[in-house]
């Protein structure tokens, strides 16, 4: 399966358990593989065989700026929620992360696959 990837994306959402995270919008980072429902876009040259990257990003980071959730999970979820329903892929890996959050550690987050991958 050909697949898509997009690392090292910000975006903005409301995130966490406790109630000081959910007065305001935190900085997250997402790391998205991408499968591709077919591979006709390498032989057609053209971007409405594929997924388009640029649409994935401008959609992600508007629907993350509206919604609000309390772990990590619930947040990937709905990602690949968005990749698999709404683009047509057969598979995706969400990663997502926390920047700064725990004190010492330069990054927590979490990693789910969902869909098939052939
Ligand atoms: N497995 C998880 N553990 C924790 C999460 C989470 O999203 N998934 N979140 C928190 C808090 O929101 C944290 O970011 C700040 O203490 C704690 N554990």
């Amino acid at each position: 399966m050909d697949t898509i990837y997009l690392h090292g994306v910000r975006a903005k959402t409301v995130i966490g358990w406790y109630d000081w995270e959910r007065v305001a919008q935190q900085d997250v980072e997402l790391d998205l593989d991408i499968g591709l429902p077919s591979n006709r876009a390498s032989a057609s040259d053209h971007l409405d065989d594929t997924i388009d990257y640029d649409l994935v990003v401008r959609t992600l980071r508007d629907e993350l700026a509206q919604q609000h959730f309390q772990l990590l999970e619930a947040l990937a979820e709905f990602i690949a929620h968005v990749l698999l329903a709404r683009f047509g892929a057969p598979w995706t890996r969400v990663s997502v992360t926390k920047l700064g959050i725990l004190q010492d550690v330069a990054r927590v987050g979490v990693t789910i696959e969902r869909g098939h991958r052939s």
